[in-house]
């Protein structure tokens, strides 16, 4: 991590419960938490849902301390060089014990026979004989030797993938845009579905741990349901959109899927037979908040202070040592030229230009300058200004 000594005191914004470690990343001399400014130069997100806020100057930054990022206008962010990051892989652990807890549990009708046990309370004596007499309807079936069907295998999804193979069930997986990384984490006896219908087809559980992307929502339907083996069931811990409600609340009518268990309660979910609702506890461990926290606040600190990117769901990774020289940090569109054009306006002011680095995700590159020279305060508006009439110019900061 870098140690630069900021010249302004900036303002970081908390949307939600942040594990105190994480804004202990944040030194107090150089930062100030608030979870009420609207003048933020960045923000600490969770869950909360961003879509409808402004974004207002001098918002650099959003860091998400966890995985999904559909809360948060991306897009918007992108178009007006505002990064967002997220932390990758840091509350896996956390969400693959939780699903393969459940797996277990709702398999063994565990939720509902505990419910139905302390309806026995006031019976006295005669409780071990209601027991007794009654369990047989919590009869379930074990995992061991069913086929467990993953779909998504990066960071929650080979965990789950991996430690199924442990409990000795079968496990098929689906994931056309897989990672190297993660690939080379997964085991060997992890079966490749070439298609979502093969793995559809095949499995007697189905857990999903994909993002809510346009391709992702409703992804089970009742199209997808009529391939699926009778009585499977599924988790869903990513989210409540990958699934269209209406047909699922169908599928567990009819039996077609036997147990729905899902991260994700509202309205409708709580009406359905068979669903076992979890109050959104996938990432709820002390470990994974902090997790999460701390890599959120190591992020958007470094990003703040040396304009180094990592792990940015919009722009790319980019790095370069910083040296405490003037930088020049660009956000631009991804078009031919656009470094000549900056590059000039800096040697315009005779600046010399010490190291730099380029880097595109789709339509958007980050170009960083280091100047050489001491750049004089009062020629810094004049830089930005030159800088800010280059057409496809998003947005620059000095730093
Ligand atoms: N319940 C919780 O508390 C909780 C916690 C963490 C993450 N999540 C959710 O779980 C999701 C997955 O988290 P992760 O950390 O594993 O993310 P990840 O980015 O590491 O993995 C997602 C995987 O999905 C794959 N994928 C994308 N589209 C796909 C498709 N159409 N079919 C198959 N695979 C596809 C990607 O290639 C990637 O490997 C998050 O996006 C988030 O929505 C929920
Ligand atoms: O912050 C949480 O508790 C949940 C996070 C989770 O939904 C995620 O996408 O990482």
């Amino acid at each position: 991590m870098s140690t630069v000594t900021l010249n302004k005191v900036l303002t970081i914004k908390t949307l939600n419960n942040i594990a105190e470690r994480g804004l202990n990343v944040f030194n107090k001399d150089h930062y100030t938490i608030d979870n009420e400014s609207n003048k933020a130069d960045a923000i600490l997100v969770r869950s909360f849902n961003m879509q409808a806020l402004e974004l207002d100057t001098p918002l650099k930054a959003i860091a998400r301390a966890g995985a999904g990022v559909n809360n948060i206008p991306v897009e918007k962010c992108t178009e007006k060089g505002i990064v967002v990051f997220n932390t990758p892989g840091a509350n896996a652990n956390a969400v693959k014990e939780l699903v393969l807890t459940t797996l277990i549990a709702a398999s063994r009708n565990l939720f509902a026979g505990v419910a139905w046990a302390r309806t026995l309370d006031g019976e006295g004596d005669q409780i071990p004989k209601l027991v007794e007499a009654g369990k047989k309807q919590f009869v379930g079936k074990e995992i061991k030797g069913k086929t467990l069907g993953v779909i998504g295998l990066g960071a929650i999804g080979a965990l789950v993938a991996n430690d199924a193979l442990n409990l000795d069930m079968e496990v098929i997986g689906f994931d056309p845009f897989i990672s190297v990384d993660t690939a080379w984490n997964l085991s060997r006896n992890v079966h490749r579905a070439m298609t979502i219908e093969q793995l559809f087809a095949n499995s007697d559980f189905i857990t999903v741990h994909v993002p809510l992307t346009n391709d992702t929502k409703g992804m089970f339907n009742e199209a997808t349901f009529s391939l699926m083996k009778p009585d499977v069931h599924i988790l869903n811990f990513s989210r409540d959109g990958l699934v269209n409600e209406a047909d699922m609340a169908v599928a567990l009518e009819t039996g077609k899927v036997g147990k729905y268990i899902t991260d994700f309660p509202n309205e409708n979910v709580l009406k359905m037979k068979n669903v076992v609702p979890i109050p959104h506890l996938g990432a709820s461990t002390g470990e994974s908040e902090e997790n999460c926290a701390i890599m959120a606040a190591r992020q958007l600190k470094e990003y703040l202070e040396t304009g180094n990117i990592k792990n940015s769901v919009n722009f790319p990774n980019v790095s370069l040592p910083y040296t405490g020289k003037t930088r020049v940090a660009v956000f631009h569109k991804n078009v031919p030229n656009m470094v000549g054009q900056i590059t000039s306006a800096i040697s315009n002011y005779h600046l010399n230009i010490a190291d730099m680095i380029n880097r595109s995700r789709g339509e958007y590159a980050y170009t960083m300058i280091d100047i050489d020279n001491e750049v004089n305060n009062d020629i810094i508006p004049g830089i930005e200004a030159q800088i800010n009439q280059i057409n496809g110019i998003v947005g620059i900061r000095l730093i």
